[in-house]
C-alpha cells in the first residue's frame, strides 16, 4: 500500500508566516479570554514540521481530531463559541468552555495521548485570570510528550534538532495512511453523534446534484412519485430508528451476530412503516433502511466499550450479521430449477420446494439471474464502501458537491444495482452504465463544467429511459455517514 504524501498539495511558508500567524493567534485567545474572562479558552492546531503547514490531507487530518475534541468536550459543558481558520501556517481551532483549566486540560492531554492521531495535535488551555504558567503535563500527572520517532521526550527532541525533518514528515505521512487509507479508524462515537451523522448522510445525498435519474432539489429524475420534500421528510423519520439500531449494536452481547440483525429488523419493518406514512406510500429509502441500519449496529457492537474499530472490522461484523441473508431470503424460496412444467412446456418455469413468487424486485432478479442485490451487498461485507466510496470521498478534492457527485459516479459502477436492473429490465444495463461513467470521468470529473453538464444530460437521458441508481445512492449514504464518522466529511 503506498504512502500518502500529506504535504506533497501544500504551499511552503516562511519563518514570517509563523511569526506573523503567531501574533494573529495571540490576538484571537487574548480576545476571548477577555470577552469569556470567566471561562476557560482552548486552541487548537497540529504539530506539523516543517515549511509545509496547509494541504487537502493536513485539513482532513485536523478535521478528524478537530471534531472528535468537540464532542468530547461538548460531553463536559457547552462550548460558549467555537472558531475554526483555515490559515496559511495550517488549520486552527479555538473554543471557550464553562470547566476548570485543570480539568480541560486534563481532557487535552487524554485526546492527545489516547486518540488515533492525538500525538498530531498541540491543544493549548488558557484563562484570563491562570497563573501566567501553562500547566505542565508532569503538574497534572502525565508523562511528557513523546517523540513520534523514537518515543524519548518530545521537547528534548525539538530542541536537540535530533531528527531530520524528512523523517518526521514520513512518520505523519505514515500515520495519516495508517488512519484514512489502509484501514480508516472510526473513532467510538456517541448515540447521539452517529444518528445525526446517518441523517446527515441521508440529507447530503438527497441534496446533491445534479444526479442522474435521481432525485435532487433541481430535479426528480426519473420518479414522477416523489420529490426533494419526499427525501427531507423520509430522512427525518429515521432518526430514531438509526438510534435503535446502534442502541441494539452496543447492547448486545455473545457473537451470534446474525441473531443482531433479527434484533434490528422489528424496527427497520417500523421504520419502513414510518417511511411510508411520511412519503405518502413512495419508497424513498427502504434499501437505505436495510444497509445503513445495518452497518450502523455494527459500528453499534464494534465499539463497544469505547473501542475506536477499523473499519474492515465493522465491514465484518456487518457480513457476519447477514451471514444467512441470501440462504434464507432468496436461495430457500426461489431456486430455480429451468424445469418444464408437467405437459413439457418449457416457458413455465417450475420451481424446486414451495412455490413462492417474488414480490420484490431483489427476489425477482434472483430468480432470473441469481442475482443477490443488497442482501449480497451486506453479505459481502458492504466492501464498495471502503475499496471505493471512502477512497474516492478521500481522494476527491473540491466542494463537497463535487466530491460527492465523484463518489457516486465511482460506487455506480462497483454495484450491482437492482433499481437501474429492475427499470431497465436487464442486468446489460450495468454495461451501459459502466460506458457513461467512464465518459463522466474522461470529461474531468464533477471538478470540471464539461463534468458537470454531462451528468445534467445523463439525467435526461435516465428520465428518457425511466431509469434511476437508487442502489449507487444508498451506497453514497453509507460512504457519507462513514465519510463524517472518521472526518472526511
Ligand atoms: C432486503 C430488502 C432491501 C428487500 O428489498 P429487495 O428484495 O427489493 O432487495 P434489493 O432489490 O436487492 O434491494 C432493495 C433496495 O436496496 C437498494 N439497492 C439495490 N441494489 C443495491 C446494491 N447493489 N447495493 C446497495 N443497495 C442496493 C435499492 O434501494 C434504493 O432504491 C429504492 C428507490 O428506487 P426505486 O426504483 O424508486 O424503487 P421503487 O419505488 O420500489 O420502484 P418504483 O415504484 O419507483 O419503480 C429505495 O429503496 C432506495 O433505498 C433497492 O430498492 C429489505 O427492504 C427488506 O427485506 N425489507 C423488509 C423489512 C425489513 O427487513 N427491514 C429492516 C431491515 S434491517
Ligand atoms: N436521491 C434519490 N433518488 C431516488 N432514489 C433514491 N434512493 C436513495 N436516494 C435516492
Amino acid at each position: 500500500m503506498e504512502i500518502v504524501d500529506i504535504f506533497a498539495e501544500g504551499c511552503p511558508v516562511q519563518l514570517e508566516d509563523v511569526l506573523k500567524n503567531r501574533d494573529w493567534r495571540v490576538a484571537v485567545q487574548d480576545h476571548l479570554m477577555q470577552h469569556f474572562s470567566t471561562s476557560t479558552v482552548v486552541a487548537v492546531k497540529l504539530n506539523v514540521p516543517g515549511e509545509v503547514k496547509n494541504s487537502p490531507s493536513i485539513k482532513q487530518l485536523f478535521f478528524a481530531g478537530w471534531r472528535l475534541l468537540l464532542s468530547k468536550m461538548s460531553s463536559m459543558a457547552v462550548q460558549k463559541v467555537t472558531v475554526e481558520a483555515d490559515r496559511l501556517t495550517g488549520p486552527e481551532g479555538f473554543f471557550v468552555i464553562n470547566r476548570e483549566l485543570e480539568e480541560v486540560k486534563k481532557e487535552a492531554i487524554r485526546f492527545e495521548e489516547h486518540f488515533f492521531l492525538g500525538r498530531l495535535f498541540d491543544i493549548d488551555v488558557m484563562t484570563l485570570h491562570a497563573p501566567a504558567y501553562q500547566l505542565s503535563r508532569q503538574e497534572l500527572g502525565f508523562a511528557p510528550r513523546t517523540c513520534l520517532i523514537c518515543s524519548e521526550n518530545a521537547k528534548e527532541c525539538a530542541r536537540s534538532g535530533k531528527h531530520d525533518i524528512s523523517a518526521l514528515r514520513d512518520n505523519i505521512n505514515q500515520i495519516y495512511t495508517d488512519y484514512f487509507v489502509i484501514d480508516p479508524v472510526i473513532p467510538a462515537w456517541d448515540q447521539e453523534t452517529v444518528a445525526k451523522a446517518a441523517t446527515f448522510a441521508c440529507l447530503a445525498e438527497a441534496v446533491t446534484w445534479p444526479k442522474p435519474g435521481l432525485v435532487d432539489p433541481v430535479s426528480n429524475g426519473a420518479h414522477q412519485d416523489m420529490d426533494i420534500y419526499s427525501f427531507l421528510d423520509s430522512s427525518l423519520s429515521l432518526e430514531n430508528y438509526f438510534k435503535k439500531c446502534f442502541e441494539a449494536g452496543r447492547t448486545f452481547r455473545g457473537d451470534q451476530l446474525t441473531a443482531l440483525l433479527s434484533t434490528i429488523r422489528p424496527s427497520g419493518r417500523f421504520a419502513e412503516g414510518r417511511m411510508f406514512q411520511v412519503t405518502d406510500g413512495v419508497n424513498t429509502h427502504k434499501g437505505t433502511i436495510f444497509s445503513l441500519g445495518i452497518l450502523i449496529a455494527a459500528y453499534g457492537y464494534a465499539s463497544r466499550n469505547e473501542q475506536s474499530p477499523s473499519l474492515s472490522f465493522v465491514q465484518t461484523v456487518v457480513s457476519r450479521m447477514g451471514a444467512q441473508l441470501v440462504e434464507n431470503d432468496l436461495k430457500e424460496k426461489f431456486s430455480p430449477s429451468g424445469l418444464t412444467d408437467s405437459k413439457g412446456d418449457a416457458d413455465k418455469k417450475v420451481f424446486k420446494g414451495n412455490a413462492n413468487r417474488p414480490s420484490t424486485a431483489g427476489e425477482q432478479q434472483y430468480q432470473d439471474y441469481q442475482l443477490t442485490g443488497v442482501r449480497g451487498e451486506i453479505a459481502g461485507g458492504l466492501r464498495p464502501l471502503s475499496t471505493v466510496g471512502l477512497k474516492t470521498l478521500r481522494e476527491s478534492r473540491g466542494t463537497t458537491r463535487v466530491r460527492l457527485l465523484n463518489t457516486l459516479m465511482a460506487l455506480a459502477t462497483s454495484i450491482t444495482d437492482s433499481t437501474m436492473i429492475k427499470r431497465y429490465g436487464d442486468p446489460k444495463i450495468s454495461q451501459q452504465l459502466n460506458q457513461w461513467v467512464q465518459e463522466f470521468e474522461a470529461r474531468g470529473g464533477a471538478e470540471s463544467k464539461g463534468g458537470q453538464d454531462y451528468l445534467a444530460s445523463l439525467d435526461q437521458a435516465f428520465i428518457e429511459k425511466n431509469l434511476s441508481m437508487g442502489g449507487a445512492a444508498d451506497y453514497l449514504i453509507l460512504t457519507i455517514f462513514i465519510g463524517r464518522l472518521t472526518g472526511l466529511l
